[in-house]
């Protein structure tokens, strides 16, 4: 096994990842699907049946397909900022912000995956504290069985149980919404098809059997909740402790620039300093040499890039937050493996848009409508789950904002 937290290895590393970039598996998870659905999804397998299931995602990496979800997101955006002012304290502060943005992006993701909203900002209904609940142990039950000796290959752990108890609980909720879906695609393929073309494509794709359909759904409902939660919560944090930083954006919202540019910054800014993941891994498919080293291929190479992005080697005041250093004129500068919080190459990150859609209508509408303050330390640091989130609560003020 190699480690690295240098930029020019990381390139070396995915220069060399092949055609069927392989990663260290989630061998629960991959054992729990195999055995209840021969059906694998795309996180937790690698070569052809990664493959397979990888192609299925594809629609979701088209500009134009992500942006027809625009008008639902901004609903949705526009809701959170009601669920705010319903739910700040007295000095208009929200506690633990990233906890209210789990159920944003529950919200937000649904709209495409599987294609119906389960209103978790406006009511607590059983089904909305089911989905909540199994969407926290699904990432607990995963990241447990994943670093823990393998024993529930002997018997059903605890970490194992909760696993497959918040699998079966979500997946009972995308089979049940997509069987509806399914009567509405053979009586009105086309309302379906302009409502929603990521879940249209699954749906005609006659390469996959139902499983692997509500596999997919599955997996991309779940892929990026709380990496977009916690994304959008340190970013708010940062855009609270920078005052400078956060009337710029806002600048730029009113202005209703369509590309948003400095918020994309701002996003790419705090991904640079939190990362939600740690480190970007893969088994090497070609022999190739490090450092001067030969480093056979099969072998694990891990970048940690969560490291590589705060080092001074290749950023100026590693530590700050600095929006601008990502703009047109500065970014020339920067080492294109040095900050890569969505992975690199086929492999990456195919919930890219879709986040990044969300997560910048979400802070424009808090722009709109707040300023935002906080009156804790700017401090702070990450654990490590399946994905890192911030290492405590994020308490924020949203004073109402007189335009
Ligand atoms: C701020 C938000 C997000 C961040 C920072 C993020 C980051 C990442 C990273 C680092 C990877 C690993 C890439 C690699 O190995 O090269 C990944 C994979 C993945 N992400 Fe995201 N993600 C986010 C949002 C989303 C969303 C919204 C979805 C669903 C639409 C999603 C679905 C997935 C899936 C399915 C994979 C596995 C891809 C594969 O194994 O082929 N992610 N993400």
């Amino acid at each position: 096994m190699v480690i690295t937290t240098d930029a020019d290895h990381t390139e070396i590393l995915f220069r060399n990842e092949g055609k069927l970039p392989s990663r260290p598996p989630f061998p629960a998870l991959l054992h729990y699907r195999k055995e209840a659905f021969n059906s694998i999804g795309i996180v937790p397998g690698n070569g052809k049946e990664w493959y397979r299931f990888r192609s299925y995602v594809l629609p979701l990496l088209k500009k134009n397909l992500v942006q027809s979800y625009q008008a639902k997101h901004d609903a949705i955006a526009s809701t959170f900022v009601d669920y705010i002012k319903k739910h700040r304290t007295e000095n208009r502060t929200m506690e633990d912000l990233y906890k209210h943005l789990l159920k944003f992006s529950i919200e937000a993701i649904s709209i495409t995956s599987p294609g119906k909203r389960f209103h978790c900002l406006l009511e607590n209904t059983v089904e909305t504290e089911q989905i909540i609940k199994a969407s926290i142990g699904f990432m607990d039950g995963l990241y447990k069985t994943f670093i823990g000796p393998p024993i529930w290959k002997l018997y059903k752990t605890n970490a194992y149980k909760q696993l497959e108890f918040s699998h079966e609980t979500i997946y009972g909720v995308i089979k049940d919404t997509l069987e509806d879906m399914k009567h509405q695609q053979q009586k009105d393929p086309e309302t379906l098809l302009k409502q929603n073309p990521f879940m249209y494509s699954l749906l005609n794709n006659k390469a996959m059997n139902w499983n692997d359909i509500i596999m997919v759904a599955l997996e991309i409902f779940l892929g990026g909740l709380d990496a977009t939660s916690a994304t959008l919560a340190l970013t708010l944090h940062y855009l609270a402790h920078n005052k400078k930083a956060q009337s710029r954006a806002r600048e730029e919202v009113l202005q209703s620039q369509q590309e948003y540019k400095y918020l994309k910054a701002c996003l790419k800014e705090t991904l640079r300093l939190k990362p939600t993941a740690g480190a970007n891994s893969r088994f090497l498919a070609n022999d190739t040499v490090i450092e001067g080293f030969e480093v056979p291929s099969g072998t694990l190479v891990t970048a940690f890039s969560s490291i590589t992005s705060t080092d001074a080697k290749y950023f100026d005041n590693p530590k700050s937050y600095v929006p601008e250093r990502w703009l047109r004129d500065h970014r020339r500068n920067i080492h294109p493996f040095a900050s890569l919080p969505f992975g690199y190459g086929p492999r990456m990150c195919p919930g890219r848009r879709l986040a990044e859609q969300e997560m910048i209508t979400l802070l424009k509408n808090v722009l709109l409508n707040f300023e935002i303050t906080s009156l804790e330390s700017p401090e702070i640091g990450m654990i490590y789950r399946m994905n890192r989130i911030p290492d405590r609560p994020i308490n924020i003020q949203f004073l109402d904002l007189k335009l």
